[in-house]
């Protein structure tokens, strides 16, 4: 019996649940790798099962930020064709390991992570660095800009919470480039909150303060992990800004040839994750908003996941016990 693929547009409800299971297989299997100093095989592990699940979706999706071109990357690589091809054009973007470090060293917030949105609504952002802001929800718009000064932010952003500065915590990634930066943000009084990877968390942080602790992210990291952050923020609420650093002119012709037209402007979170969008992450180590993968005695698997969409707001926690491990290629 000949199969009629109805061609949709717009993101079905549907993919809300679905894409859930995309980014727990991804998870589990680079659990698997905790702890083991192997970020190569976590990524592998974590990129191989994220794209199996990934084909089984009701999508016609393009990767547009994903393991990297063509070129270097064999699977999940930017332009690559995902999904069952039964349902709406869309555009991923995808970390199947955001913090490949984190996940080897077995520390805090490593994630597997996918965002979904109609097809040419997310930024097509090169794998350079970001400068990036974020603050989270209930603050009045323009509280925080990237093109002032950490002082003037952090105060700014006191004020509007009605607090101290020393009340505000500011995370950054600990790296030397942020040694100023870092020291700039101290001097207002404010504390910092280091993170040695995985700003995609550290963002999405921001959007929960009561819970992390976190009510600012600053500095530059990678702007594929801007596009998904700003994705979650989408759903969340919250501001966000990032301009690309574009520190070469191979990088420059790469973003433009990627299709930013103005690679030297500063993009709001609205701009780099536009219209409907969808946003999953299944903790793989234990983090400040969700669980890493637990594997029990009794053999089953337990997985933490965040699942939203910015159009209807909904952010649904979902803690899975997984019985059947058939669909995770585990060995043994
Ligand atoms: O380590 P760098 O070069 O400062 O890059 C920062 C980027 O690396 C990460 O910490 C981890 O990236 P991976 O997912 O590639 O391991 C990101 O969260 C962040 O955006
Ligand atoms: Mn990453």
């Amino acid at each position: 019996m000949a199969i009629t693929v109805e061609k949709k547009a717009g993101l079905d409800r549907i993919l809300t649940m679905e894409i859930v299971r995309v980014t727990e297989r991804a998870a589990v299997a680079a659990a698997r790798w905790r702890g083991r100093g192997d970020e190569r095989a976590a990524d592998q592990a974590a990129v191989d099962a994220m794209r199996k699940e990934l084909n089984r979706l009701p999508i016609q999706g393009t990767v547009v930020i994903g393991e990297g071109e063509r070129d270097q990357a064999p699977m999940l690589f930017i332009g690559e064709t995902v999904g069952n091809g039964a349902g709406p054009q869309v555009d991923v973007a995808l970390d199947p390991l955001e913090g490949t470090t984190i996940c080897a060293k077995n520390q805090p917030n490593s994630l597997a992570v996918i965002a979904i949105a109609e097809a040419g609504s997310l930024l097509n952002a090169p794998d350079i660095y970001m400068q990036k802001i974020a603050i989270g929800p209930g603050y009045p718009p323009g509280t925080v800009d990237l093109d002032r000064s950490p002082a003037e932010n952090i105060t700014a952003l006191a004020k509007a919470k009605g607090v101290p500065v020393n009340e505000i915590t500011v995370c950054i990634l600990d790296r030397p480039r942020h040694a100023a930066l870092i020291e700039a943000v101290r001097e207002t009084g404010a504390a910092v909150r280091l993170i040695g990877d995985g700003d995609v968390a550290g963002v999405i942080h921001v959007a929960n303060p009561d819970e992390t602790g976190i009510d600012i992210y600053l500095g530059s990291g990678g702007a594929p992990e801007g596009v998904l952050a700003a994705a979650a923020l989408r759903c969340t609420g919250g501001e966000m800004q990032g301009r690309l650093m574009i520190q070469s002119e191979s990088q420059r012709a790469r973003a433009l040839a990627m299709g930013i037209k103005d690679v030297d402007r500063k993009y709001t979170h609205r701009e780099m994750a536009r219209g409907d969008v969808l946003f999953a992450a299944t903790g793989v180590t234990d983090g400040n908003l969700l669980a890493g993968v637990r594997f029990a005695r009794s053999g089953e698997i337990t997985t933490d996941t965040v699942v939203m969409r910015s159009s209807t707001g909904t952010i649904r926690w979902i803690k899975a016990t997984h019985r059947d491990h058939s669909k995770f290629d585990l060995p043994g």
